[in-house]
C-alpha cells in the first residue's frame, strides 16, 4: 500500500512518524507502520485537518495525536498515550459516547471545530475494523445542542462575498431555520456583523487581509475554496434547496452578491454533513430602508445591548421581560433594527396599549405563554431529525397552549391582535396524533423504550404483554423452585452476561436439583441456569428488543409526520414571539410608568419629563432620577449646546433622548410624562473618546472617524448627539473641530439633524448668538457653603464653570492639590476676565490659557516641578484606571514627603 502525504496534510503525522522533508511525497509501507485503526484515523481526519476528530472506538469518543493535547487542557480529561505500531506511541483522551453533550459544546465554546467520527456498522457484526465515518462537523456556527446554544440568542452562522461594487453577506441560524441575506457597501455589511453578532463567519479563502481590514479580527473565520462563491454555484444550490425555479419570490433575485453569500452558506452545510435542512424554508432581504440607522459605536455607547462597564445594565436588560425563548431572541432583534415607518410603530403600540387596557386578556396570554417553551428551535430538530421524546410532548402542550390564545386574539378589538390570531395554527391533526401516541412523560430518548402510549399499536401491546407477564412468570418459578427444593433464599435475577439465572446461597448448595447448570460461581453463593429458564428469557428478551424496534418505528414515523407541519409551526413560532415582546413592553411600562408616545411624520422631538430608563433602576434607594424636557426641531431649537458641571448629568440628558426615541420606534411605551416623535431615520453618537490601539488608531483618530462618518450620512430626519467631542487632542484644536462641526450641521441643507451637543468647551455658548437655530441650554447646579449640589435640571442659557476641582474633591485628591488648584483656577479667571473671551478669536483665548498653565509650573517650588514633571510625563491616552490611582498615591506621596 501507498500512503500519499498529499491527502494528510496535518500536525498529528509529524508524531507519528518523523517526516524527513516537509513537501509532498509517497511512502511506502515499509517505512511506516500503522495500526489498521490509525490508518483508517489518518484517512478520515485529512479530511478536515483543521477540526478535533471525536473518533468513536466502542463506548468511548477518543481523541488522538494534537487533538488529543487540545482536548485534554479545554475538557480536563486525562492525556494518555497508546501503541502505535512498531513501538510507536501517539497521544490520546477520551470519554465516554454518552457525555458527548457534556464535552461538545465545551470544544465549541473553546472555539474549536469538531468532526464527529461514529462508528457505520456493529461491530458485533464484523471480524474485520469496524467502518467508521464522520458523522457531523459542529463548528460555533453550525450547533443545534442545546449546550452550546443560549436560548436567549440566536447562534448566527454568517457568509461574505466581496463582490465588484458591492459586499454581499448571508446569516443562518440553524437552530432556527431563520435565513437572511442583504448586500451593501463594507460599512453597512460591517454593521449588520455587528448586529446580528455571528458565531462564526465564512469567507472566501485567501481574503482574509481585506476581510479583517474592514470587519476587523474579533469573528470566528472559516476561508472556503473560490469555487463556493460563484453565482453559478450559489443559484444551483439555493434552487435546488427551496426546489424553486428561481429566487424572485424571495425578493432577493436581485442581489448578485447576497446570493452568493447565501449559496456559500447552504454549501458549508452540506460539507459539515447538515443535510437534513427542510426548516429552511425561506430566504429573506434584510430591508435596510425600513430600519432606523445605527452604526455600531451607537448600539455599543447607548449600551443597548451590553452595558460598556463590567457588571453595568443595559437598555436589553431593563425591558426584556419575555417569557419563551423566542420572545426574547425577537426582542433582542427588534433593538437594534428600530421601525421608521408610523403604521406599523402605531401597530405595535397599539397592542402594547391593549394589553394596559385589557388586564383579562393580558393575564390569559402571559399564563398560556409560559407553557410554551423554546417551538421554534423545538421544530428545527424535528427537522434535522434529533427531536427527542420529551421535546414532542413540549410541542405538543406548545400547540395546545396556542389555542386559547389564538381565540384571544380573534376575540380582540384590535388588528394587530385579530392578525396575530389568524396566522396563528393549531395544527390539530399533528397535535392530537401526538397526544394519542406519545406517554405523557416520556424518557429522554427513543431508544430507552417507554415513549409510546398504549392502544397505538396490536403487535406493541401484545409484545408489551408477553414481556410483563413473562416477568410475573419468572416470579412463580421463584416461588415454585423455592418450595421444591426446600431453599427459601433462592432467587431468580439477571445480568448481562448470563441472562437470568437461579442464586442459591453456598449453605443451600447441597439442595440444587442435577439438571440445573452451574455457570458461576461466587463467595457466598453459586448461579445456576435451568432449560426452562433459557426458554422464558428468549420470549421475554426477543420481546424486549421487538419493542424496542417498534416503538422507534413508530415514533420515526410520528417525527416524519411532524415534519409537514414546520412551516405552519414556525409561522407560531414568530406570532407567539412577537406576541410576547408587546406583552413584556407592557409589563415594563406598567412596572416603570412609562407612557404611550405620540409617533409623527416630522422634524419634531418634544420629551416632557422624560427620564434614562436604565440610570433610573440604578440609583440607590432614596434617590429619585430628576426628569427632564428636551424639545428640538428643524426651525427654532435645531442644536442645543449643552454645558454643566462634571457630574451633572449632560450626557444621561444626551442618552435618554436617544433612549426614549429608540424605545418609541421599537413600539414600546417610554419613560416620559409625554413624548412626542417625530420620526428619526438614523441615530448617532459620539460619547466620549475611546481607544481602538488594537487597530492601531489613537483615541483622536478613532473619534474624528466617528465624527466623520456622522456628518457624511446624516439627513434632516436624523438624531445626533455629541458628548465631549474634540477632547482627544488640544483645547485649541478641539474646540475650532467642534465649532465647525456644529456650524455644518446648522448650515449644509441636506445635515440639518435635531443635535444634542453635550461640551465642556464654553466658548461655543458663543455660537448661540450668531446661528438662528441653536440655543444654550445647561445642566443646573447650586452653590451652598462652598459646596456644589447637583440639581440636574436642564435650563435654558450657558454655563461658565465645570466646577471639576469639586469633582476631583469627591473623588479623593489630595487637599494640597485641591487648594491649589483653586488658587489657579482664581488666577486663571481674572486673568480671562481681564482679557475677556467674548469676540476673541478663539487661538488668542486658548494661547492665554496655556500661558497660564505655564506660570504655575514656572513657581521656584522645586516639589511642584517635581509634580510638574511627573505629570508632563504621563500618556493620558494610554493611562488605564488603576495606573492613574498609582500615579495620584505617588503625587500624594511627594507631598507628604515635603
Ligand atoms: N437626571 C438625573 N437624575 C438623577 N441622577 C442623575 C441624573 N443625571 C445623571 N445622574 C447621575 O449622575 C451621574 C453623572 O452623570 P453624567 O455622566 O451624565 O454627567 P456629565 O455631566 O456627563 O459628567 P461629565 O461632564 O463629567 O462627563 C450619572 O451616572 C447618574 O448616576
Amino acid at each position: 500500500m501507498i500512503l500519499c502525504w498529499k491527502t494528510i496534510i496535518f500536525a498529528p503525522i509529524s508524531e507519528l512518524f518523523t517526516l524527513k522533508e516537509e513537501k509532498e511525497r509517497t511512502v511506502s509501507e515499509e517505512e511506516i507502520v500503522l495500526t489498521p485503526m490509525m490508518k483508517q484515523f489518518l484517512d478520515l481526519k485529512a479530511k478536515h485537518p483543521d477540526a478535533v476528530m471525536l473518533f468513536r472506538c466502542g463506548d468511548f469518543y477518543e481523541t488522538y495525536s494534537t487533538d488529543a493535547i487540545v482536548a485534554a487542557e479545554i475538557l480536563g480529561i486525562t492525556l494518555t498515550k497508546r501503541a502505535n505500531g512498531k513501538g510507536k506511541t501517539i497521544e490520546m483522551a477520551g470519554f465516554p459516547h454518552h457525555a458527548l453533550d457534556t464535552y461538545l459544546p465545551k470544544l465549541i465554546r473553546a472555539g474549536k471545530r469538531v468532526a464527529i467520527c461514529d462508528q457505520l456498522e456493529d461491530p458485533k457484526l464484523t471480524k474485520k475494523l469496524v467502518k467508521r465515518g464522520i458523522t457531523e462537523l459542529v463548528t460555533p456556527g453550525v450547533s443545534i445542542n442545546d449546550n452550546v446554544l443560549n436560548y436567549k440568542e440566536n447562534n448566527f452562522l454568517a457568509a461574505v462575498h466581496f463582490g465588484k461594487a458591492s459586499c454581499g453577506v448571508a446569516f443562518l441560524d440553524i437552530s432556527t431555520g431563520e435565513f437572511l441575506t442583504a448586500e451593501g457597501p463594507f460599512d453597512y455589511v460591517d454593521k449588520l456583523l455587528n448586529n446580528f453578532a455571528p458565531k462564526e463567519v465564512l469567507f472566501e479563502r485567501g481574503k482574509r487581509l481585506m476581510f479583517e481590514g474592514n470587519f476587523g479580527n474579533k469573528f470566528f473565520t472559516f476561508e472556503l475554496d473560490d469555487w463556493v462563491f460563484t453565482e453559478t454555484t450559489a443559484r444551483e444550490k439555493l434552487l435546488k434547496h427551496f426546489e424553486t425555479k428561481n429566487l424572485k419570490g424571495f425578493g432577493v433575485e436581485h442581489l448578485k452578491n447576497g446570493i452568493i453569500a447565501s449559496g456559500a452558506i447552504l454549501q458549508y452545510l452540506t460539507m459539515t454533513q447538515h443535510t437534513q435542512i427542510g426548516h429552511i424554508t425561506a430566504l429573506s432581504r434584510i430591508e435596510e430602508d425600513k430600519y432606523v440607522r445605527l452604526d455600531k459605536f451607537t448600539v455599543r455607547s447607548l449600551e443597548l445591548i451590553g452595558s460598556m462597564n463590567d457588571g453595568g445594565s443595559s437598555l436589553l436588560n431593563v425591558i426584556d421581560k419575555t417569557i419563551s425563548p423566542m420572545g426574547a431572541r425577537l426582542l433582542k432583534r427588534w433593538m437594534v433594527f428600530p421601525l421608521k415607518d408610523v403604521k406599523p410603530i402605531n401597530d405595535r403600540l397599539n397592542v402594547v396599549e391593549y394589553f394596559f387596557r385589557q388586564p383579562d386578556f393580558k393575564e390569559l396570554i402571559e399564563e398560556q405563554l409560559h407553557l410554551i417553551g423554546d417551538l421554534e428551535r423545538i421544530i428545527s430538530k424535528v427537522a434535522v431529525g434529533r427531536v427527542s421524546p420529551r421535546e414532542v410532548v413540549q410541542l405538543k402542550v406548545a400547540l395546545q397552549a396556542i389555542e386559547p390564545i389564538k381565540q384571544a386574539c380573534m376575540e380582540a378589538d384590535n388588528a394587530s391582535l385579530n392578525s396575530i390570531g389568524e396566522q396563528l395554527n393549531l395544527c390539530i391533526s399533528i397535535r392530537d396524533r401526538i397526544d394519542k401516541e406519545i406517554k405523557n412523560d416520556p424518557p429522554l430518548l427513543v431508544n430507552k423504550g417507554g415513549v409510546i402510549k398504549d392502544g397505538v399499536n396490536a403487535e406493541l401491546d401484545d409484545l408489551r404483554r408477553i414481556s410483563f407477564t413473562g416477568k410475573d412468570y419468572l416470579l412463580q418459578i421463584q416461588q415454585r423452585e423455592s418450595e421444591l427444593t426446600g431453599i427459601p433464599s433462592l432467587k431468580v435475577a439477571y445480568n448481562n452476561v448470563f441472562g437470568y439465572y437461579i442464586e442459591v446461597r453456598n449453605i443451600h448448595k447441597e439442595k440444587v436439583p442435577q439438571e440445573w447448570i452451574r455457570k458461576q460461581t461466587l463467595v457466598n453463593a453459586e448461579r445456576y441456569i435451568t432449560q426452562e429458564l433459557k426458554e422464558y428469557e428468549e420470549k421475554i428478551l426477543g420481546a424486549e428488543d421487538k419493542i424496542l424496534v417498534l416503538e422507534t418505528q413508530l415514533y420515526t414515523d410520528l417525527v416524519q409526520a411532524l415534519t409537514e407541519f414546520i412551516p405552519q409551526i414556525q409561522i407560531n413560532a414568530n406570532q407567539i414571539a412577537r406576541l410576547d415582546c408587546l406583552l413584556s413592553f407592557a409589563n415594563v411600562a406598567c412596572e416603570n410608568r412609562y407612557i404611550r408616545p405620540v409617533i409623527e411624520d416630522n422634524e419634531v422631538l418634544d420629551i416632557r419629563q422624560g427620564r434614562h430608563p436604565v440610570i433610573e433602576k440604578q440609583l440607590p434607594i432614596g434617590e429619585k432620577y430628576i426628569a427632564n424636557d428636551v424639545m428640538l426641531d428643524n426651525s427654532t431649537q435645531q442644536i442645543i449646546i449643552i454645558t454643566g458641571p462634571n457630574m451633572a448629568g449632560k450626557s444621561a440628558l444626551l442618552r435618554q433622548t436617544a433612549l426614549i426615541t429608540l424605545l418609541a420606534q421599537i413600539g414600546s411605551f417610554v419613560p416620559a410624562e409625554s413624548a412626542q416623535i417625530g420620526l428619526v431615520d438614523k441615530i448617532f453618537t459620539r460619547v466620549g473618546a475611546s481607544d481602538n490601539i488594537s487597530v492601531g488608531e489613537s483615541t483622536f483618530m478613532v473619534e474624528m472617524n466617528e465624527a466623520a462618518d456622522i456628518l457624511n450620512n446624516i439627513s434632516s430626519r436624523s438624531l445626533v448627539l455629541f458628548d465631549e467631542l474634540g477632547r482627544g487632542t488640544s483645547t485649541y484644536d478641539g474646540i475650532s473641530i467642534a465649532w465647525a462641526i456644529v456650524e455644518y450641521i446648522h448650515e449644509h441643507p441636506r445635515a440639518k439633524a435635531r443635535t444634542l451637543f453635550a461640551t465642556h468647551y464654553h466658548e461655543l455658548n458663543e455660537m448661540e448668538k450668531s446661528f438662528k437655530r441653536i440655543k444654550n441650554y445647561n445642566v443646573s447646579v447650586k452653590e451652598v457653603d462652598n459646596k456644589v449640589i447637583f440639581l440636574r435640571k436642564l435650563e435654558r442659557g450657558g454655563s461658565e464653570h465645570s466646577f471639576g476641582i469639586h469633582v476631583a474633591k469627591m473623588a479623593g485628591m489630595p487637599k494640597s492639590i485641591v487648594k491649589r488648584s483653586n488658587e489657579i483656577l482664581k488666577e486663571l479667571e481674572s486673568d480671562n476676565r481681564q482679557q475677556g473671551i467674548g469676540g476673541k478669536p478663539l487661538a488668542e483665548v486658548s494661547e492665554n490659557r496655556g500661558g497660564m498653565q505655564l506660570s504655575f509650573f514656572q513657581l521656584d517650588d522645586p516639589i511642584l516641578c517635581q509634580i510638574r514633571d511627573e505629570i508632563l510625563n504621563l500618556d493620558v491616552n494610554n493611562l488605564t484606571p488603576i495606573e492613574a490611582l498609582n500615579k495620584l498615591s505617588d503625587i500624594k506621596r511627594i507631598i507628604r514627603g515635603k
